[in-house]
């Protein structure tokens, strides 16, 4: 376990006539690792994937899995399995039949291949549908089908495009949990991508966010959240995103810097330096989110508690965390 499904990603360009899709993206997955890929839409995520899958080809650069170049390899070839948010089952096969299907074309003797697949339902929680056609199901169950699935080919990768998006919230934050569990029992090398600020946060050993087809920051989720790279990982990472202001602005500094501070390190207090006016209260139960303007017409977005006790229309004092600032470069957006 652990051991296989290194990947290294080496310059790897990909263009659709004017579109540059990704740039010169250098990016490695360790053996056994879990990454998160996330980014807006069409920054480039879905074709990292499919080049790893072998589903498209790139432009320039290289894909080493296990420091053997792939680009040869048809994707049959390639020890890889690709799990979509719209599932791609067989809808004229049975749960069972989606489940060998891969099992039978590799030509596993049929008692093991319907042994293999019993276990990998089980561990799914889908045993009791397997003689159900997939418009039979759910859409968490299809989904649970499509990770059995891949499981079943017991890949040296597993490639995961955005698997929980069409899932509703309580059934998201079951299956992430379960993912996770089966990440760690499995220790297959995983790529996930996701839009979900979540799943970015608490899925993956590491984090890299793409924009525009360039990798803008990879680490460890926390270490990203506390120290992004930039001003535009600083507003994607984070919601509300981090507030952004330029030096010599309500948050000091000087010009030629833009200031970053996140919402939740913004305290309402009576004798803080920052005056602004609630303009919006947006009470989410177990916290509440304040949209304020300053004098100036600068907009913060304060992250408090439940119950703060101001509205629409008040006049607060906010404190910014000093240890908690954060300092850009106005020209280049890197932080500093
Ligand atoms: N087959 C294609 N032909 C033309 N353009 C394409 C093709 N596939 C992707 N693109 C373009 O390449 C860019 C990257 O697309 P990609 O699907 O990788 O983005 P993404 O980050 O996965 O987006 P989303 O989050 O919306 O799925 C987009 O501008 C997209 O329009």
């Amino acid at each position: 376990m652990g051991e296989r499904g290194a990947i290294r990603l080496e310059s790897l360009t990909r263009r659709y006539g004017r579109v540059v899709a990704l740039d010169e993206v250098d990016l490695e997955v360790r053996a056994g690792e879990l990454l998160t890929l996330v980014g807006p839409s069409g920054s480039g995520k879905s074709t990292v994937l499919r080049l790893i899958a072998g589903l498209d080809r790139p432009d320039r650069g290289r894909i080493l899995v296990d420091g053997q170049d792939v680009g040869r390899v048809p994707p049959h070839r390639r020890s890889v399995a690709m799990v979509f948010q719209d599932y791609a089952l067989y809808p004229h096969l049975t749960v069972l039949d989606n489940l060998l299907f891969g099992l039978r074309v590799r030509r596993v003797p049929r008692d093991e291949a319907r042994r293999r697949a019993r276990a990998a339902a089980d561990r799914l929680g889908i045993a009791d549908l397997l003689d159900r056609y997939p418009d039979q199901t759910s859409g968490g169950q299809r989904q649970r089908v499509a990770l059995a699935r891949a499981l079943l080919r017991e890949p040296a990768v597993h490639l995961l495009d955005e698997p929980l998006a069409s899932l509703d919230a309580p059934l998201r934050f079951a299956t992430r949990a379960e993912l996770l569990a089966l990440h760690r029992d499995l220790g297959t090398t995983t790529v996930h991508v996701t839009h979900d600020q979540a799943e970015a946060m608490t899925l993956g050993d590491r984090v890299a966010v793409l924009d525009g087809g360039r990798v803008r920051q990879v680490g460890p989720p926390q270490q990203v959240y506390d120290e992004p790279a930039d001003t535009f990982v600083a507003g994607f990472l984070g919601s509300p995103p981090m507030n952004l202001v330029p030096g010599s602005g309500v948050l000091g500094g000087t010009a030629g810097l833009i200031l970053g501070v996140r919402p939740e390190d913004l305290a309402l207090g009576a004798d803080g330096p920052v005056e602004a006016t609630v303009e919006a209260v947006e009470a989410l139960g177990s916290e509440t989110i304040l949209l304020t303007r300053c004098a100036d017409g600068t907009r913060l977005t304060v992250r408090t508690g439940p119950r703060p006790g101001v509205g629409t229309g008040e006049r607060v004092r906010l404190r910014p965390d000093p240890a908690r600032l954060h300092r850009f470069d106005a020209e280049t957006g890197r932080r500093r």
